[in-house]
Protein backbone atom coordinates (compact mmCIF):
# COMPACT_ATOMS: atom_id res chain seq x y z
CA UNK A 1 0.00 0.00 0.00
CA UNK A 2 1.29 3.34 -0.66
CA UNK A 3 1.17 6.11 2.11
CA UNK A 4 -0.63 8.93 0.84
CA UNK A 5 1.45 12.07 1.59
CA UNK A 6 -0.29 15.42 2.83
CA UNK A 7 0.13 18.29 0.61
CA UNK A 8 2.70 20.96 1.80
CA UNK A 9 1.30 23.62 3.63
CA UNK A 10 1.88 27.40 3.32
CA UNK A 11 0.21 30.42 5.16
CA UNK A 12 0.15 33.58 3.37
CA UNK A 13 -0.27 37.01 5.81
CA UNK A 14 -1.11 39.87 3.98
CA UNK A 15 -3.59 42.39 4.80
CA UNK A 16 -3.79 43.40 1.00
CA UNK A 17 -7.15 41.44 -0.05
CA UNK A 18 -5.62 41.30 -4.27
CA UNK A 19 -2.49 40.50 -3.27
CA UNK A 20 -3.35 37.80 -1.36
CA UNK A 21 -5.83 36.26 -3.25
CA UNK A 22 -3.10 36.10 -6.13
CA UNK A 23 -0.09 34.41 -3.68
CA UNK A 24 -3.28 31.74 -2.79
CA UNK A 25 -4.45 30.93 -6.04
CA UNK A 26 -0.88 30.65 -7.48
CA UNK A 27 0.30 28.45 -4.46
CA UNK A 28 -2.89 26.28 -4.81
CA UNK A 29 -2.25 25.67 -8.75
CA UNK A 30 1.00 24.54 -7.65
CA UNK A 31 -0.46 21.70 -5.47
CA UNK A 32 -0.01 23.34 -2.40
CA UNK A 33 -2.45 23.76 0.78
CA UNK A 34 -2.98 27.20 1.85
CA UNK A 35 -4.01 29.19 4.71
CA UNK A 36 -4.50 32.91 5.22
CA UNK A 37 -4.48 35.28 7.40
CA UNK A 38 -5.19 39.33 7.61
CA UNK A 39 -2.72 40.37 10.46
CA UNK A 40 -0.49 39.42 12.89
CA UNK A 41 -2.91 37.92 15.55
CA UNK A 42 -4.44 36.00 13.23
CA UNK A 43 -0.85 34.20 11.77
CA UNK A 44 0.04 33.56 15.20
CA UNK A 45 -2.85 31.84 16.07
CA UNK A 46 -2.74 29.64 12.65
CA UNK A 47 1.15 28.95 13.55
CA UNK A 48 0.45 26.65 16.23
CA UNK A 49 -1.84 24.69 14.26
CA UNK A 50 0.07 23.05 11.17
CA UNK A 51 3.34 22.41 10.46
CA UNK A 52 3.98 24.67 7.60
CA UNK A 53 6.16 24.34 4.74
CA UNK A 54 6.43 27.56 4.38
CA UNK A 55 5.13 31.01 5.61
CA UNK A 56 4.78 34.31 3.29
CA UNK A 57 4.31 37.05 5.24
CA UNK A 58 4.19 41.27 4.02
CA UNK A 59 6.09 43.27 5.72
CA UNK A 60 3.40 46.10 6.97
CA UNK A 61 0.34 44.31 8.07
CA UNK A 62 -1.99 46.28 10.49
CA UNK A 63 -0.87 45.20 14.34
CA UNK A 64 3.01 45.51 13.58
CA UNK A 65 5.74 44.72 11.25
CA UNK A 66 6.25 40.76 8.93
CA UNK A 67 9.90 41.46 10.54
CA UNK A 68 8.53 40.57 14.11
CA UNK A 69 7.06 37.37 12.15
CA UNK A 70 10.14 36.73 10.70
CA UNK A 71 11.52 36.81 14.40
CA UNK A 72 9.26 34.62 16.22
CA UNK A 73 9.02 31.75 13.30
CA UNK A 74 12.83 31.60 13.35
CA UNK A 75 12.72 31.41 16.91
CA UNK A 76 10.13 28.72 17.53
CA UNK A 77 9.37 26.91 14.18
CA UNK A 78 13.28 26.12 13.16
CA UNK A 79 11.98 24.02 10.09
CA UNK A 80 9.49 26.43 8.63
CA UNK A 81 11.25 29.06 6.14
CA UNK A 82 9.56 32.59 6.03
CA UNK A 83 9.92 34.46 3.41
CA UNK A 84 8.80 38.09 3.37
CA UNK A 85 7.11 40.46 0.46
CA UNK A 86 8.64 43.47 0.00
CA UNK A 87 7.58 47.12 -1.42
CA UNK A 88 9.08 47.66 -4.86
CA UNK A 89 12.93 49.12 -4.67
CA UNK A 90 12.77 48.34 -0.80
CA UNK A 91 16.31 47.01 -0.58
CA UNK A 92 16.63 47.78 3.21
CA UNK A 93 13.62 45.65 3.93
CA UNK A 94 14.52 42.89 2.24
CA UNK A 95 18.24 42.91 4.10
CA UNK A 96 16.91 43.61 6.91
CA UNK A 97 14.78 40.47 7.01
CA UNK A 98 17.00 38.21 5.66
CA UNK A 99 19.27 39.17 8.67
CA UNK A 100 17.02 38.35 11.03
CA UNK A 101 16.88 34.87 9.28
CA UNK A 102 14.27 35.29 6.32
CA UNK A 103 14.43 32.27 4.32
CA UNK A 104 14.13 34.94 0.91
CA UNK A 105 11.66 37.97 -0.31
CA UNK A 106 9.80 38.59 -3.25
CA UNK A 107 9.46 42.61 -4.00
CA UNK A 108 6.07 43.71 -5.43
CA UNK A 109 4.60 43.61 -7.93
CA UNK A 110 4.85 39.71 -7.50
CA UNK A 111 6.56 37.99 -10.67
CA UNK A 112 4.93 35.17 -10.14
CA UNK A 113 7.68 33.10 -12.08
CA UNK A 114 10.05 34.17 -9.51
CA UNK A 115 7.50 33.45 -6.62
CA UNK A 116 7.48 30.05 -8.28
CA UNK A 117 10.94 29.47 -8.04
CA UNK A 118 11.43 30.63 -4.60
CA UNK A 119 8.28 28.62 -3.38
CA UNK A 120 10.00 25.24 -4.83
CA UNK A 121 13.50 26.20 -3.62
CA UNK A 122 11.36 26.48 -0.01
CA UNK A 123 9.75 23.18 -0.42
CA UNK A 124 12.96 21.43 -0.76
CA UNK A 125 14.25 22.51 2.47
CA UNK A 126 11.87 19.65 3.48
CA UNK A 127 11.42 17.84 1.39
CA UNK A 128 11.90 13.62 1.84
CA UNK A 129 14.96 12.27 1.80
CA UNK A 130 14.45 11.04 -2.24
CA UNK A 131 14.02 14.59 -2.87
CA UNK A 132 16.36 16.65 -0.42
CA UNK A 133 20.15 16.33 -1.19
CA UNK A 134 22.29 13.90 1.10
CA UNK A 135 23.39 15.44 3.95
CA UNK A 136 27.27 15.34 3.28
CA UNK A 137 29.08 12.48 5.37
CA UNK A 138 31.75 15.10 6.99
CA UNK A 139 32.31 18.32 6.52
CA UNK A 140 34.99 19.39 3.49
CA UNK A 141 36.48 22.25 6.20
CA UNK A 142 38.58 20.24 8.79
CA UNK A 143 39.61 21.71 11.95
CA UNK A 144 39.09 21.25 15.61
CA UNK A 145 39.69 25.06 16.64
CA UNK A 146 36.73 26.33 18.31
CA UNK A 147 36.33 28.73 15.34
CA UNK A 148 36.30 26.32 12.70
CA UNK A 149 33.75 24.46 14.93
CA UNK A 150 31.74 27.39 15.34
CA UNK A 151 31.88 28.10 11.48
CA UNK A 152 30.75 24.78 10.49
CA UNK A 153 27.50 25.37 12.82
CA UNK A 154 27.04 28.88 11.01
CA UNK A 155 27.33 27.36 7.97
CA UNK A 156 24.81 24.50 8.65
CA UNK A 157 22.58 27.39 9.39
CA UNK A 158 22.83 29.59 6.71
CA UNK A 159 22.68 26.85 3.85
CA UNK A 160 19.25 26.95 5.04
CA UNK A 161 18.15 30.97 3.62
CA UNK A 162 18.86 32.48 -0.01
CA UNK A 163 20.56 35.31 2.11
CA UNK A 164 23.71 36.68 0.35
CA UNK A 165 26.56 35.67 1.92
CA UNK A 166 29.67 37.46 1.75
CA UNK A 167 33.02 35.42 2.93
CA UNK A 168 36.19 37.30 3.96
CA UNK A 169 40.32 35.87 4.49
CA UNK A 170 43.47 35.98 3.22
CA UNK A 171 44.47 33.95 0.07
CA UNK A 172 44.18 29.99 0.31
CA UNK A 173 42.22 29.80 3.81
CA UNK A 174 39.47 28.29 2.58
CA UNK A 175 37.08 30.94 1.00
CA UNK A 176 35.69 28.52 -1.55
CA UNK A 177 35.48 25.73 -0.14
CA UNK A 178 33.44 27.37 2.43
CA UNK A 179 31.00 28.17 -0.60
CA UNK A 180 31.07 24.86 -1.79
CA UNK A 181 30.37 23.41 1.73
CA UNK A 182 27.57 25.84 1.82
CA UNK A 183 26.33 24.98 -1.67
CA UNK A 184 26.69 21.36 -0.63
CA UNK A 185 24.39 21.35 2.40
CA UNK A 186 21.72 23.27 0.88
CA UNK A 187 18.59 22.54 -1.05
CA UNK A 188 20.52 23.97 -4.50
CA UNK A 189 22.99 20.79 -3.84
CA UNK A 190 21.87 19.07 -6.66
CA UNK A 191 22.32 22.46 -9.21
CA UNK A 192 25.73 23.54 -10.36
CA UNK A 193 28.07 25.82 -8.51
CA UNK A 194 29.68 28.25 -10.26
CA UNK A 195 32.89 29.61 -9.08
CA UNK A 196 33.79 33.14 -11.15
CA UNK A 197 37.24 34.64 -10.46
CA UNK A 198 35.75 38.64 -11.05
CA UNK A 199 39.63 39.80 -10.93
CA UNK A 200 40.45 37.44 -14.05
CA UNK A 201 38.07 38.52 -16.71
CA UNK A 202 38.76 41.25 -19.12
CA UNK A 203 36.54 44.11 -18.56
CA UNK A 204 34.90 44.35 -22.28
CA UNK A 205 34.17 40.85 -21.65
CA UNK A 206 32.65 40.72 -18.70
CA UNK A 207 29.03 41.41 -19.70
CA UNK A 208 28.74 38.63 -21.43
CA UNK A 209 30.36 36.30 -19.25
CA UNK A 210 28.13 37.35 -16.53
CA UNK A 211 25.07 37.27 -18.64
CA UNK A 212 25.29 35.21 -22.26
CA UNK A 213 24.94 36.48 -25.79
CA UNK A 214 22.98 35.95 -28.46
CA UNK A 215 24.19 35.09 -32.03
CA UNK A 216 25.78 37.97 -33.68
CA UNK A 217 25.07 40.30 -30.41
CA UNK A 218 29.19 41.30 -31.60
CA UNK A 219 31.66 40.28 -34.03
CA UNK A 220 32.76 36.77 -32.94
CA UNK A 221 29.79 36.11 -31.46
CA UNK A 222 29.47 33.04 -33.89
CA UNK A 223 26.72 30.94 -31.43
CA UNK A 224 24.22 31.63 -28.57
CA UNK A 225 26.16 31.22 -25.10
CA UNK A 226 24.72 31.22 -21.85
CA UNK A 227 26.41 33.31 -19.00
CA UNK A 228 27.51 32.40 -15.34
CA UNK A 229 24.15 33.42 -13.68
CA UNK A 230 22.41 30.88 -16.86
CA UNK A 231 24.69 28.40 -15.66
CA UNK A 232 24.37 28.62 -11.96
CA UNK A 233 20.62 28.62 -12.28
CA UNK A 234 18.93 26.82 -9.44
CA UNK A 235 22.50 26.79 -7.79
CA UNK A 236 25.05 29.28 -5.94
CA UNK A 237 26.95 31.33 -8.12
CA UNK A 238 30.22 32.07 -6.24
CA UNK A 239 31.82 35.91 -7.18
CA UNK A 240 35.71 35.09 -5.73
CA UNK A 241 37.48 38.46 -5.97
CA UNK A 242 34.81 40.43 -6.18
CA UNK A 243 36.46 43.70 -5.11
CA UNK A 244 38.30 43.21 -8.01
CA UNK A 245 35.02 44.31 -10.04
CA UNK A 246 34.66 47.52 -12.23
CA UNK A 247 32.45 50.15 -10.90
CA UNK A 248 30.36 49.95 -14.56
CA UNK A 249 29.44 46.19 -14.13
CA UNK A 250 29.39 46.62 -10.40
CA UNK A 251 25.97 48.63 -11.48
CA UNK A 252 24.86 45.91 -13.74
CA UNK A 253 25.62 43.16 -11.16
CA UNK A 254 23.27 44.77 -9.14
CA UNK A 255 20.38 45.46 -11.32
CA UNK A 256 20.73 40.99 -11.84
CA UNK A 257 20.97 40.82 -8.33
CA UNK A 258 18.03 42.78 -7.34
CA UNK A 259 15.33 41.80 -10.45
CA UNK A 260 16.84 38.27 -10.12
CA UNK A 261 16.46 38.58 -14.09
CA UNK A 262 19.15 39.12 -16.43
CA UNK A 263 19.42 40.07 -20.16
CA UNK A 264 21.81 38.26 -22.71
CA UNK A 265 23.86 40.99 -24.94
CA UNK A 266 21.69 41.01 -28.16
CA UNK A 267 18.73 39.85 -26.26
CA UNK A 268 15.90 42.14 -25.79
CA UNK A 269 13.76 40.18 -23.50
CA UNK A 270 15.06 39.28 -19.96
CA UNK A 271 14.87 36.04 -17.98
CA UNK A 272 14.45 35.01 -14.37
CA UNK A 273 17.47 33.95 -12.84
CA UNK A 274 17.60 31.84 -9.86
CA UNK A 275 20.62 32.10 -8.10
CA UNK A 276 22.12 32.14 -4.78
CA UNK A 277 24.93 34.74 -4.54
CA UNK A 278 28.26 34.31 -2.41
CA UNK A 279 30.70 36.84 -2.89
CA UNK A 280 34.63 36.24 -1.60
CA UNK A 281 37.57 38.48 -1.19
CA UNK A 282 40.54 39.54 0.88
CA UNK A 283 40.30 42.83 0.27
CA UNK A 284 38.46 44.90 3.14
CA UNK A 285 35.15 45.85 1.32
CA UNK A 286 34.04 48.38 3.35
CA UNK A 287 37.50 50.36 2.70
CA UNK A 288 36.81 50.66 -0.90
CA UNK A 289 33.76 51.43 -0.54
CA UNK A 290 35.17 54.56 1.29
CA UNK A 291 37.55 54.98 -1.25
CA UNK A 292 35.10 54.92 -4.12
CA UNK A 293 36.01 51.91 -5.33
CA UNK A 294 32.98 49.66 -4.69
CA UNK A 295 29.93 51.01 -4.98
CA UNK A 296 27.62 51.24 -1.43
CA UNK A 297 24.80 49.61 -2.95
CA UNK A 298 26.17 46.72 -4.00
CA UNK A 299 28.01 46.14 -0.99
CA UNK A 300 24.92 46.29 1.22
CA UNK A 301 23.38 43.98 -1.08
CA UNK A 302 26.14 41.22 -1.14
CA UNK A 303 27.50 41.96 2.42
CA UNK A 304 23.68 40.48 4.24
CA UNK A 305 25.79 37.91 5.74
CA UNK A 306 29.23 38.50 6.91
CA UNK A 307 31.73 34.63 7.41
CA UNK A 308 35.45 35.38 8.60
CA UNK A 309 37.64 32.87 7.65
CA UNK A 310 40.74 33.51 10.14
CA UNK A 311 44.24 32.65 8.98
CA UNK A 312 46.00 29.16 9.80
CA UNK A 313 48.47 30.69 12.04
CA UNK A 314 45.71 31.87 14.19
CA UNK A 315 44.37 28.34 14.76
CA UNK A 316 47.49 26.25 15.09
CA UNK A 317 44.93 24.00 16.97
CA UNK A 318 43.76 23.04 13.19
CA UNK A 319 46.94 21.82 12.14
CA UNK A 320 46.40 18.24 13.20
CA UNK A 321 43.11 16.67 11.42
CA UNK A 322 44.20 19.39 8.52
CA UNK A 323 47.59 17.73 7.81
CA UNK A 324 45.87 14.26 8.55
CA UNK A 325 43.40 15.03 5.72
CA UNK A 326 46.17 16.16 3.14
CA UNK A 327 48.36 13.11 4.12
CA UNK A 328 45.44 10.69 3.56
CA UNK A 329 45.10 12.40 0.08
CA UNK A 330 48.42 11.98 -0.90
CA UNK A 331 48.95 8.87 0.45
CA UNK A 332 47.88 5.76 -1.54
CA UNK A 333 47.10 2.17 -0.77
CA UNK A 334 50.89 1.39 -1.75
CA UNK A 335 52.48 4.00 0.45
CA UNK A 336 50.93 5.72 3.52
CA UNK A 337 52.46 8.95 4.76
CA UNK A 338 53.46 9.82 8.17
CA UNK A 339 54.89 12.25 10.45
CA UNK A 340 57.81 11.60 11.82
CA UNK A 341 57.90 12.65 15.76
CA UNK A 342 58.63 16.99 15.75
CA UNK A 343 57.03 17.85 12.91
CA UNK A 344 53.74 19.35 13.92
CA UNK A 345 55.39 21.51 16.22
CA UNK A 346 58.03 22.89 13.45
CA UNK A 347 54.35 23.60 11.71
CA UNK A 348 53.15 25.22 14.70
CA UNK A 349 56.13 27.81 14.32
CA UNK A 350 55.71 28.73 11.17
CA UNK A 351 53.17 31.90 9.91
CA UNK A 352 51.84 30.42 6.95
CA UNK A 353 51.17 33.13 4.67
CA UNK A 354 49.60 31.18 1.74
CA UNK A 355 47.38 29.46 4.52
CA UNK A 356 46.29 25.76 4.26
CA UNK A 357 46.88 26.29 0.78
CA UNK A 358 50.09 26.81 1.49
CA UNK A 359 50.11 23.82 4.15
CA UNK A 360 49.31 21.41 1.38
CA UNK A 361 52.04 22.87 -0.68
CA UNK A 362 54.51 22.11 2.13
CA UNK A 363 53.71 18.79 2.59
CA UNK A 364 53.20 17.72 -0.90
CA UNK A 365 57.02 18.72 -1.58
CA UNK A 366 57.84 17.55 1.51
CA UNK A 367 56.50 13.83 0.55
CA UNK A 368 59.03 13.94 -2.79
CA UNK A 369 61.75 14.56 -0.66
CA UNK A 370 60.89 11.97 1.97
CA UNK A 371 62.18 8.31 2.63
CA UNK A 372 59.45 5.87 1.99
CA UNK A 373 56.72 8.26 3.24
CA UNK A 374 57.82 9.22 6.29
CA UNK A 375 58.26 13.06 6.52
CA UNK A 376 60.73 14.76 8.92
CA UNK A 377 61.45 18.26 9.84
CA UNK A 378 64.38 18.77 7.19
CA UNK A 379 61.74 17.92 3.85
CA UNK A 380 59.62 20.57 5.27
CA UNK A 381 61.99 22.90 3.97
CA UNK A 382 61.16 25.66 6.20
CA UNK A 383 63.03 28.41 6.17
CA UNK A 384 62.18 31.12 8.61
CA UNK A 385 60.25 30.18 11.82
CA UNK A 386 56.93 32.50 11.86
CA UNK A 387 58.02 35.34 10.00
CA UNK A 388 56.22 38.75 10.87
CA UNK A 389 52.35 38.31 11.65
CA UNK A 390 50.21 39.17 8.52
CA UNK A 391 50.76 38.55 4.66
CA UNK A 392 53.06 41.66 4.35
CA UNK A 393 55.62 41.06 5.76
CA UNK A 394 55.94 36.59 5.36
CA UNK A 395 57.25 35.92 2.27
CA UNK A 396 60.27 34.28 3.62
CA UNK A 397 58.06 31.42 4.02
CA UNK A 398 58.54 27.50 3.23
CA UNK A 399 60.53 26.60 -0.15
CA UNK A 400 57.39 24.15 -1.12
CA UNK A 401 56.17 23.58 -4.14
CA UNK A 402 53.41 24.18 -6.57
CA UNK A 403 50.00 23.39 -5.46
CA UNK A 404 48.23 19.43 -6.82
CA UNK A 405 46.48 20.50 -9.58
CA UNK A 406 43.42 19.34 -7.68
CA UNK A 407 43.81 21.37 -4.32
CA UNK A 408 43.21 24.79 -6.58
CA UNK A 409 39.43 25.71 -7.33
CA UNK A 410 38.87 26.30 -11.23
CA UNK A 411 39.38 29.54 -12.92
CA UNK A 412 35.94 31.70 -14.06
CA UNK A 413 34.29 28.80 -16.48
CA UNK A 414 33.31 31.08 -19.36
CA UNK A 415 35.11 31.86 -22.32
CA UNK A 416 37.49 35.03 -20.99
CA UNK A 417 38.17 33.04 -17.95
CA UNK A 418 40.52 31.23 -20.34
CA UNK A 419 41.97 34.66 -21.47
CA UNK A 420 41.83 36.74 -18.89
CA UNK A 421 44.93 38.77 -17.92
CA UNK A 422 44.35 41.39 -15.14
CA UNK A 423 46.42 44.11 -13.98
CA UNK A 424 48.02 43.06 -10.47
CA UNK A 425 46.81 45.99 -8.26
CA UNK A 426 43.95 44.55 -6.37
CA UNK A 427 45.80 41.03 -5.48
CA UNK A 428 47.72 41.73 -3.04
CA UNK A 429 47.88 38.57 -0.96
CA UNK A 430 47.25 38.82 2.43
CA UNK A 431 46.78 42.76 2.11
CA UNK A 432 43.67 43.88 4.49
CA UNK A 433 42.89 47.16 2.83
CA UNK A 434 41.22 48.13 -0.17
CA UNK A 435 44.95 48.02 -3.19
CA UNK A 436 45.00 51.68 -4.75
CA UNK A 437 45.84 52.09 -8.49
CA UNK A 438 49.03 51.30 -9.46
CA UNK A 439 51.97 53.50 -9.93
CA UNK A 440 52.46 53.76 -13.48
CA UNK A 441 55.67 51.42 -14.51
CA UNK A 442 59.10 53.29 -15.29
CA UNK A 443 59.69 54.08 -18.78
CA UNK A 444 61.75 51.30 -20.73
CA UNK A 445 65.16 52.70 -22.48
CA UNK A 446 64.62 51.01 -25.71
CA UNK A 447 66.96 51.64 -28.08
CA UNK A 448 63.93 50.88 -30.87
CA UNK A 449 60.29 50.61 -30.77
CA UNK A 450 59.53 46.77 -30.42
CA UNK A 451 58.59 45.34 -33.78
CA UNK A 452 55.42 43.51 -31.31
CA UNK A 453 54.08 45.13 -28.57
CA UNK A 454 52.06 41.88 -27.29
CA UNK A 455 54.94 39.42 -28.22
CA UNK A 456 57.56 42.17 -26.16
CA UNK A 457 54.93 42.98 -22.84
CA UNK A 458 54.85 38.89 -22.64
CA UNK A 459 58.21 38.44 -23.50
CA UNK A 460 58.80 40.78 -19.67
CA UNK A 461 56.02 39.52 -18.28
CA UNK A 462 57.55 36.02 -18.84
CA UNK A 463 60.77 37.21 -17.15
CA UNK A 464 59.87 38.88 -14.29
CA UNK A 465 57.52 35.72 -13.41
CA UNK A 466 60.32 33.06 -13.65
CA UNK A 467 62.39 35.41 -12.45
CA UNK A 468 60.19 35.21 -8.90
CA UNK A 469 59.71 31.68 -9.32
CA UNK A 470 63.18 30.85 -9.08
CA UNK A 471 63.87 33.52 -6.36
CA UNK A 472 60.75 31.36 -4.32
CA UNK A 473 62.22 27.87 -5.25
CA UNK A 474 58.89 27.44 -7.48
CA UNK A 475 56.70 28.38 -4.42
CA UNK A 476 54.02 29.71 -6.55
CA UNK A 477 52.50 30.75 -3.37
CA UNK A 478 55.00 33.08 -2.41
CA UNK A 479 56.13 33.97 -5.85
CA UNK A 480 52.48 35.28 -6.31
CA UNK A 481 52.88 37.29 -3.17
CA UNK A 482 56.21 38.34 -4.26
CA UNK A 483 54.56 39.81 -7.63
CA UNK A 484 51.29 41.15 -5.49
CA UNK A 485 49.19 38.99 -7.34
CA UNK A 486 46.79 36.03 -6.58
CA UNK A 487 47.54 32.92 -6.54
CA UNK A 488 45.14 31.77 -8.99
CA UNK A 489 46.13 34.86 -11.06
CA UNK A 490 49.66 33.62 -11.34
CA UNK A 491 49.00 30.35 -11.88
CA UNK A 492 46.80 31.71 -15.06
CA UNK A 493 49.62 33.85 -16.13
CA UNK A 494 51.79 31.07 -15.63
CA UNK A 495 49.52 28.59 -18.36
CA UNK A 496 49.32 31.38 -20.80
CA UNK A 497 52.51 31.66 -21.27
CA UNK A 498 53.84 28.15 -20.82
CA UNK A 499 55.85 28.33 -17.41
CA UNK A 500 56.53 24.93 -16.23
CA UNK A 501 58.03 23.99 -13.21
CA UNK A 502 61.49 22.54 -13.66
CA UNK A 503 61.51 18.53 -13.17
CA UNK A 504 62.75 18.08 -9.38
N1 LIG B 1 39.49 23.89 6.63
C1 LIG B 1 39.98 23.26 5.56
N2 LIG B 1 39.96 21.91 5.51
C2 LIG B 1 40.47 21.25 4.44
N3 LIG B 1 41.04 21.85 3.38
C3 LIG B 1 41.08 23.18 3.37
C4 LIG B 1 40.55 23.96 4.45
N4 LIG B 1 40.72 25.27 4.15
C5 LIG B 1 41.31 25.32 2.95
N5 LIG B 1 41.53 24.07 2.47
C6 LIG B 1 42.18 23.72 1.20
O1 LIG B 1 43.13 24.75 0.94
C7 LIG B 1 43.15 25.09 -0.45
C8 LIG B 1 42.82 26.57 -0.62
O2 LIG B 1 41.46 26.77 -0.24
P1 LIG B 1 40.51 27.77 -1.04
O3 LIG B 1 40.77 27.72 -2.52
O4 LIG B 1 39.12 27.54 -0.57
O5 LIG B 1 41.07 29.16 -0.47
P2 LIG B 1 40.65 30.64 -0.85
O6 LIG B 1 40.60 31.39 0.42
O7 LIG B 1 39.42 30.61 -1.70
O8 LIG B 1 41.91 31.08 -1.70
P3 LIG B 1 42.07 32.33 -2.74
O9 LIG B 1 41.82 33.58 -1.94
O10 LIG B 1 43.48 32.23 -3.21
O11 LIG B 1 41.06 32.14 -3.81
C9 LIG B 1 42.15 24.17 -1.12
O12 LIG B 1 42.83 23.04 -1.64
C10 LIG B 1 41.22 23.76 0.01
O13 LIG B 1 40.63 22.52 -0.23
Amino acid sequence: MTAVRACPRVLVVDDEADLRELLEITLVRMGLDVDSAATLAQARALLPEHDYALVLTDMRLPDGLGLELVREVVAAYKNTPIAVVTAFGSADNAVVALKAGAFDYVSKPVALDQLRLMVQSALRLNAPAAEAPAPPAASRLKGDSAVIQALRAQIARLARSMAPIAIHGESGSGKELAAREIHAQSSRAGKPFVAVNCGAIPEALMEAEFFGYRKGAFTGAAEERDGFFQAANGGTLLLDEVADLPLAMQVKLLRAIQERRVRKLGATAEEPVDVRIISATHQDLAQCVESGRFRQDLFYRLNVIELQLPPLRERLDDLGPLTDAILARLGSFAQRVVLAPQVLEALRGYAFPGNVRELENILERALAFSDDGVIEVADLALKAARPAEGGAGATAGATAGAPPAGTASAPAAGPAAAQAAQPAQSAQLGASSCAAEPAAPPLLALEALPASLPDYLHQIERDIIVRALAQTQYNRTQAAQLLGISFRQLRYQMQKLGIQEPET
